[in-house]
């Protein structure tokens, strides 16, 4: 370890480590499900570490929660009620705020730290919590699902961590045929789906798993995260059975300078980069592609 950095050493990731400069640690806690972390970068400003693991910088959070709710959310004419599963820093719910057509947010988060240490040194972020559309759940994800009834939502969105901790089980066929339920005909869900580089595996059960349970159309997507392991994240992007959802074609465009009064502008996602997203290199084309 070398004094002053922060590196993210994982077994999910062997034998590479992304190193951060650290300024000053601005919090450390244990909650009944993980060891959370708060520090001050040199260039990525504050950071958030769950269990040693960067969840989000305030620098490049934006191409995260961007993608991970626009991808879907402009990918269906109206989107109305909408659930969050994980995402307890509040970024995504801000980035659903935007979409003047949802009338309802659900979050359901596992740790209630998360939810304060957020409002406490990321506002920025956690600033989602403030409208009043939404509707904070804390507990587990597969048990609100199992009390949601059927076809409630039109979107599902599991800003999940990884699959080795709390996380475990959002990465599972049960769950995703609990989400499966809670979605209206032709209702879409994306789900935080790792790495190409680091989790081809993973993500080819995960896309197995997605092609037997959602019955309209199962895409994979990416974006980079300079901060997250190999640079880049992955998205599930999934329709059940019914009006068809062509997620490369947004229906639904927001524009990069909507910024209506409350929130800042969109700082990564656009209606280009979201077909672009789309596009696999062929390794992963071969393995994860249309069939
Ligand atoms: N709202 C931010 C959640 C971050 N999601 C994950 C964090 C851990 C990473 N290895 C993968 C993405």
């Amino acid at each position: 370890v070398i004094p002053g950095w922060f590196s993210e050493i994982s077994s999910m990731w062997p034998g590479e480590a992304h190193s951060l400069k650290v300024e000053k640690i601005l919090f450390q806690g244990k909650s009944d499900y993980q060891n959370i972390m708060v520090f001050q970068s040199s260039t990525y400003g504050k950071v958030l570490v769950l269990d040693g693991v960067i969840q989000l910088t305030e620098r490049d959070e934006c191409a995260y929660q961007e993608m991970i709710t626009h991808l879907p959310l402009c990918s269906i004419p109206n989107p109305r009620k909408v659930l969050v599963i994980g995402g307890g820093d509040g970024g995504v719910l801000r980035e659903v705020a935007r979409h003047s057509s949802v009338e309802k947010i659900d979050i359901c988060e596992i740790d209630n730290m998360v939810v304060d240490v957020s409002k406490q040194y990321f506002p920025d972020v956690a600033v989602g919590y403030e409208d009043p559309r939404v509707t904070l759940h804390i507990g587990d994800g597969v048990a609100f699902l199992k009390a949601v009834p059927e076809g409630t939502y039109d979107a599902v969105i599991v800003d999940s961590s990884d699959p080795i901790g709390p996380a475990q089980e959002l990465f599972e066929k049960p769950f995703f045929e609990l989400v499966a339920k809670s979605l209206r005909p032709g209702g879409v869900v994306c789900t935080q789906a790792e790495s190409i580089w680091l989790h081809m595996d993973i993500i080819e059960d995960i896309v197995s798993n997605c092609r037997q349970t959602f019955k309209g159309s199962v895409n994979y997507a990416w974006t980079t995260v300079p901060t997250y392991p190999s640079g880049m994240i992955g998205f599930m992007l999934c329709s059940t059975e019914g009006p068809p959802v062509d997620f490369k074609h947004p229906v639904n465009p927001i524009d990069e300078n909507e910024c209506q009064k409350s929130v800042r502008p969109l700082k990564f996602y656009n209606s280009e980069i979201h077909a672009a997203a789309f596009c696999l290199p062929s390794f992963a084309k071969r393995k994860i592609g249309p069939k």
